[in-house]
């Protein structure tokens, strides 16, 4: 593995704002850091970069121990490459002399050379003369994705790298990201607190919680086979309705027996939640199960309707935008059980 935690505890006075969190990334992949604010992202992330020391844990890299307990390799010696949320570059140097900057190892010429080279992979080498403040804030951060790369970093940690845009530059942004990274073959995490974000950089996603993961997985096992309720209710839409275990992967509700896959032991009786997210409720004319539409959010090529059933209980379902119907009206819908995840109830 090229990135490694084990069990690492950071504590601040009585509080361990990492709390015994283990990982693995593997050389070339990008993973992501993801959780709602204060679980702990950026003291991890400052823990691997070498500005937090470890309390407890082991931190491993590119074959070596960065950090334990009583060990700390300074940061410098890292070969880790930071890049922040509010850029940091140097405001008097121009994009290409704050691309050179890390690279005093080199001599003048091939900083130039290595500098103009990454500028031109971030698609930014007509920019080369320009002042931070000449650019957009898109392309301050390309600039600063390009300094943390032209040392060759063996990691690249990107800490909220996309927060101070707006939501459309974000999302072009971050797709352009992974791609530099993916072709550099760049091994990176990345922190954030937004799902939108953690999915289009990642290959692979660990939701944290109080300090440690809940689960580390592919942004598609997260969505559709989320392992706790946390990571269920953080990682997209969906509601809960109760069931009752009828066999093993069977669970009556009240739209009939669905087939599910369970994160508890499938005790027959045993009263559960299942999950149903807004592309597991297909809306099908031909259907005789029932519900009211309630409310409807038009998303452009389709539909957010919230349901009501019979019961009062409220459904969410992903329509197709040219099934126009209007709240009160009753629509027929049926479960695509692929994908319906059931939770044992306490
Ligand atoms: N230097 C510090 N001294 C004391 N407490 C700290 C310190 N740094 C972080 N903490 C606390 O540790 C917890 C985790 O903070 P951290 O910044 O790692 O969370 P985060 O998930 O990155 O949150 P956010 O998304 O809001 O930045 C918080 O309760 C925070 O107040």
């Amino acid at each position: 593995m090229w990135l490694e935690l084990e069990n690492v505890v950071r504590r601040f006075g009585e509080r361990s704002a990492v709390n015994g969190l283990s990982m693995r990334l593997a050389k070339g992949s990008i993973g992501c850091l993801l959780g709602p604010s204060g679980c702990g992202k950026t003291t991890a992330l400052r823990c691997i970069a070498g500005f937090e020391p470890v309390d407890v844990g082991v931190i491993r890299a590119h074959g070596r121990v960065l950090a334990s307990e009583n060990f700390q390799s300074p940061p410098e010696s890292r070969q880790i490459g930071m890049v922040f949320q509010d850029y940091a570059l140097f405001p008097h140097l121009t994009v290409l002399d704050n691309v050179a900057f890390g690279l005093h190892r080199l001599d003048r010429s091939k900083r130039k050379r290595r500098a103009e080279e990454i500028l031109e992979t971030v698609g930014l080498a007509e920019h080369r003369s320009h002042y931070p403040h000449q650019l957009s804030g898109g392309q301050q951060q390309r600039v600063a994705l390009a300094r943390a790369l032209a040392p060759e970093p063996e990691i690249v940690l990107l800490d909220e790298p996309f927060s101070s845009l707006d939501v459309e530059l974000r999302e072009r942004l971050s797709v352009e990201v992974r791609s530099v990274l993916k072709t550099l073959n760049t091994t990176a995490l990345l922190v954030t607190h937004d799902q939108q974000e953690a999915f289009a950089v990642a290959d692979v996603v660990g939701v944290m919680r109080d300090g440690k993961l809940e689960q580390w997985d592919t942004p598609y096992q997260l969505y559709h086979r989320p392992e706790t309720r946390f990571v269920a209710d953080f990682i997209g839409q969906g509601v809960f309705i109760p069931g009752e275990i009828v066999a093993a992967g069977s669970v009556r509700t009240e739209l009939g027996v669905v087939r599910a896959n369970g994160n508890g032991q499938w005790q027959t009786g045993r009263q559960v939640d299942l999950l149903l997210r807004p592309d597991d409720v297909i809306h099908d004319d031909a259907s005789t199960l029932r519900a009211e539409v309630c409310q409807r959010a038009f998303r452009g090529a389709e539909f957010l309707y919230t349901l009501k059933l019979a019961s009062g209980v409220q459904l969410l379902s992903l329509v197709p935008s040219h099934h126009d119907h209007a709240v009160g009206e009753q629509i027929g819908i049926r479960i695509e059980p692929d994908h319906v995840v059931a939770f044992a109830r306490d």
